[in-house]
């Protein structure tokens, strides 16, 4: 007889996990299924069997109140790298593991950024604009576009993501710096031709475009503040696709408003996404995606194919592949 599929916890089909059948079903060819929508309808009835969570980005059940209605829940698997969105100790307090799945998103949020960084500096969507406007029959000056080719990178954060990204700026023939709290070994240097700037202050001073590609955590809270922007080329454009924490936005209003920066490209901000009437939304030197790194339909497939990976493993006792241990 087969073995009973155990019950996992995920969003509605159409929601975030499910916003494509297809990833769903990744998930019920070894588990059984509640969405949240149903599992709210009757918590006791499913709250007692649920052992595993499945959960992209932020997901209501993350909340404390509702993980003590899971008392069988053994997992909460969570899709892609971050996991500044839980509260891990106090999952963990719980006897619930948490994992997460790095390496799969790292080349489509390396990707992310070099479009950003593309489209920023050769004013890409402005180009759009204008083809597309019925009214306009001449390019202005302003559409005129900072050279990539050759200038100089700045990469802050050089895990895999940062890597990756320094794999990609070689076809552009850029001078690479990173600063990282850890240097890479000279073979991982020497492959990408990056140089490790200890300060991150010559970063910023010598960076024609700065990628920060950090996790969040509290030491990168406001890593670039007032000052860091002050010190940065007036050509000089800031892509974040890490987390919105990680810049004071509003000392990024002022630096572009300033213009003592030339242009930001975010892929993150913080909230997201940000009220409508926040500053960042009306500026011209500004490109601002919705949070899309990993959004990809191969990423997305490995990334439910590892979250299924972690999720059993830890429901059959066994070491959780990605476990996030609390920093
Ligand atoms: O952390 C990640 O992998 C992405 O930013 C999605 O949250």
């Amino acid at each position: 007889m087969e073995e009973e599929k155990p019950w996992a916890l995920i969003s509605e089909v159409g929601g975030d996990l499910g916003y494509l059948e297809e990833l769903a079903d990744i998930v019920k060819r070894h588990f059984q299924v509640v969405c949240y929508k149903d599992f709210l309808q009757n918590p006791e009835l499913h709250g007692s069997r649920i052992q595993a969570v499945l959960s992209w980005k932020y997901h209501p059940a993350a909340e404390p109140s509702l993980l003590r209605l899971l008392p069988s829940l053994k997992v909460f698997a969570s899709g892609g790298v971050g996991v500044d969105h839980l509260d891990v100790p106090f999952i963990n307090s719980l006897g619930v593991k948490v994992a997460n799945t790095p390496g799969v998103v790292s080349d489509s949020t390396a990707d992310i950024a070099m479009g950003l960084l593309l489209a920023s500096a050769r004013k890409i969507l402005q180009g759009h604009q204008i083809a597309t406007d019925p009214k306009t029959d001449h390019i202005p000056q302003s559409l005129m576009g900072v050279e990539v080719t050759g200038s100089t990178l700045g990469i802050i954060g050089m895990g895999d993501i940062g890597y990756k990204i320094a794999q990609r700026s070689r076809g552009f023939e850029m001078k690479i710096l990173y600063h990282n709290r850890t240097r890479r070994c000279a073979t991982d240097e020497h492959a990408v031709g990056a140089t490790f700037c200890q300060s991150l202050d010559d970063l910023l001073r010598t960076s024609d475009f700065i990628i920060i590609a950090v996790k969040l955590t509290p030491e990168t809270v406001g890593l670039i503040g007032p000052r860091e922007l002050s010190l940065m080329k007036p050509t000089a454009t800031l892509v974040n696709i890490s987390r919105g924490q990680v810049v004071d936005q509003d000392a990024l209003v002022r630096a572009l408003r300033a213009e003592t920066i030339c242009a930001a490209a975010l892929d993150v901000t913080h909230p997201e996404p940000l009220p409508r009437d926040h500053p960042l939304l009306r500026l011209p030197n500004v490109l601002i995606t919705p949070h899309i790194g990993i959004n990809t339909y191969s990423t997305a497939r490995r990334i439910v194919q590892r979250m299924v990976d972690n999720a059993l493993a830890a429901v059959r006792g066994s070491p959780v592949p990605d476990e996030v241990k609390p920093q």
